[in-house]
């Protein structure tokens, strides 16, 4: 009976004084409790299906041992969660799970003071001069090192797409917010990726402190290896800012130079925050929102675009069309921009849909307050929404949900945009991605130029799933074949 009432009595989350409905399948003791233990694409797919089944209705889902909970898919009830930051915090549940990893202090965990200082922070590394460096000189540099390494491979060999990608993105973020030559086969990227996965495991599995106790060791070398690194970073940079070089080297290089902005990140975090060790899970965080994200959206981007080849036709129309762009055929792909090329820029939107980078958020309430849709929630409720699960919404979307059209994304050959409320893959209001920008003008840049040069072709028929994470890795990697498109009689990606 005790548990009886935990699972379904307790709360007084209602509707206009009635109780919410639960899915279908729901269980007198259990309740969602199983299903949460299911592989992560599994439970994606149980959030679609209830999103067909309820709507935009908020519904009721209880995991035994945890507090009570909704799941909301109308945007006008995110819109209230995302702009009442005060009401709806990260919360204990969400923290307690993550803290190992990003201890409380990084800014996805931290609320108040230390989060508007990061934020500050980071508003800094990422302004409009540091994205020129970026799109103008870091990006192509690094680009060109991995349109080299493809060329070496173009004959028909085998490479993964993902861990190109990853690779670049962790040159990249090293260099420019920490001003360290990092690499995706590092020992700091292996671990931070295996205690991604535990964490994100967290989430599911509500018997992880007791699971952890037996097959936790390998999760807690990973994380004390990823605190390593983290120290690291910030000694390096606070030694660096010591020698005499480095103020020769800051008064020199402008703020135009790679070498000018090389570090930013770190150095505005130091100028901020004292103590070393909450630079450290700062820096950490970045490193994870930026590097992970854009990696595993251009992956995913790829994925389809190999499975839709009149999509790529269109890039290559789009490119070839733009008279400048097609002379772009050296080394110098800066031209390559979200502003120049929209139909490139609606393919990421889109494949952006269909995986977001982070599928799935949640919220614990502060006090108790009423969504707009009347919904009650005491203080301590938990609040989910998928993504995942509202990105493939035909009440939002329309019929066509299902079908892989960045076309939805243009009128008269211009972006149109969706609220951050019914397209939530940036977060919306004061929270909202800070790297949005960045994201968009990487992953127009990289699939432009990988489009115009290069043909792929997957190796294996079988469709893709995420692994376990806190963001959206692909299970096994993207291996493709690749080959460079003069070889091509025909053109097929
Ligand atoms: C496709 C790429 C990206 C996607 C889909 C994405 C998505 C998101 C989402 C959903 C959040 C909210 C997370 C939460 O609060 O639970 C977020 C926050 C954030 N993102 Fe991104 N992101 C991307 C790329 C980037 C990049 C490139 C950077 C920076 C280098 C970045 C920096 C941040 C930061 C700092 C936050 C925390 C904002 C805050 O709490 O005030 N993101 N991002």
């Amino acid at each position: 009976m005790l548990v009886l009432y935990h699972v379904f009595g307790s709360s007084s989350i209602k509707r206009y004084g009635q109780p919410l409905r639960w899915p279908p399948n729901t269980l007198p003791l259990a309740g969602n409790g199983i299903l949460f233990l299911r592989a992560r694409h599994k439970l994606f797919s149980w959030f679609v299906k209830c999103e067909q089944h309820f709507g935009f209705e908020t519904f009721q889902i209880s995991v035994p041992s945890l507090p009570p909970g909704v799941v909301i898919n109308d945007p006008k009830n995110l819109e209230y969660v995302l702009k009442n930051e005060g009401i709806f915090t990260k919360g204990d549940f969400f923290k307690r799970r993550s803290r190992d990893l990003f201890e409380g202090n990084g800014i996805i965990n931290a609320d108040g003071a230390l989060w508007k200082v990061q934020r500050k922070a980071g508003l800094h590394f990422l302004r409009t001069s540091n994205l020129k460096v970026l799109t103008d000189i870091a990006l192509p540099a690094y680009l060109k090192d991995n349109i080299k390494v493809l060329e070496g491979l173009a004959d028909g060999s085998v490479i993964d797409l993902q861990a190109i990608f990853h690779e670049l993105t962790t040159q990249l973020m090293g260099r420019m917010a920490y001003n360290m030559d990092i690499h995706d086969t590092d020992q700091f990227s292996v671990s931070f990726e295996y205690a991604s996965g535990k964490t994100g495991e967290r989430f599911q599995n509500p018997l992880w402190p007791i699971t952890e106790i037996f097959f936790g060791k390998k999760f807690r070398e990973s994380v004390a290896n990823v605190k390593d690194f983290g120290s690291v970073i910030v000694r390096s940079a606070a030694q660096s800012r010591q020698t005499k070089e480095h103020h020769k080297s800051m008064l020199q290089s402008s703020s135009k130079t790679f070498e000018g902005i090389s570090g930013s990140l770190i150095n505005s975090l130091l100028d901020s925050i004292d103590e070393p060790q909450v630079v450290a899970d700062a820096a950490l965080n970045y490193l994870s929102a930026g590097r992970d994200t854009t990696a595993q959206a251009l992956t995913w981007s790829f994925y389809l675009l190999i499975r839709h080849p009149h999509i790529v036709d269109a890039v290559r129309q789009e490119i070839s069309t733009t008279a400048d762009l097609d002379k772009t055929s050296g080394p110098n792909t800066s031209a390559f921009r979200p502003s120049s090329l929209p139909y490139v820029t609606a393919v990421f939107y889109e494949a952006l849909r269909f995986y977001p980078p982070v599928p799935f958020e949640l919220k614990q309430c502060d006090q108790a307050t009423t969504l707009p849709d009347g919904t009650y929630l005491p203080k301590g409720a938990i609040l989910v929404w998928c993504t995942w699960a509202m990105n493939r919404s035909r009440l939002i979307w329309g019929d066509d949900v299902d079908q892989f059209k960045p076309e939805r994304w243009l009128k008269d050959g211009r972006l149109v945009s969706k609220s951050a409320f019914e397209y939530p893959v940036f977060n919306g209001g004061p929270r909202s991605c800070l790297g949005k920008k960045m994201a968009e003008s990487v992953a127009v840049q990289v699939i432009a130029a990988f489009v115009q040069r290069f043909d792929f072709d997957i190796v294996d028929d079988k469709e893709r799933i995420s692994k376990n994470s806190l963001t959206l890795p692909m299970e096994r990697g993207l291996p493709c074949y690749v080959r460079t498109r003069s070889q091509q009689p025909e053109v097929r990606l």
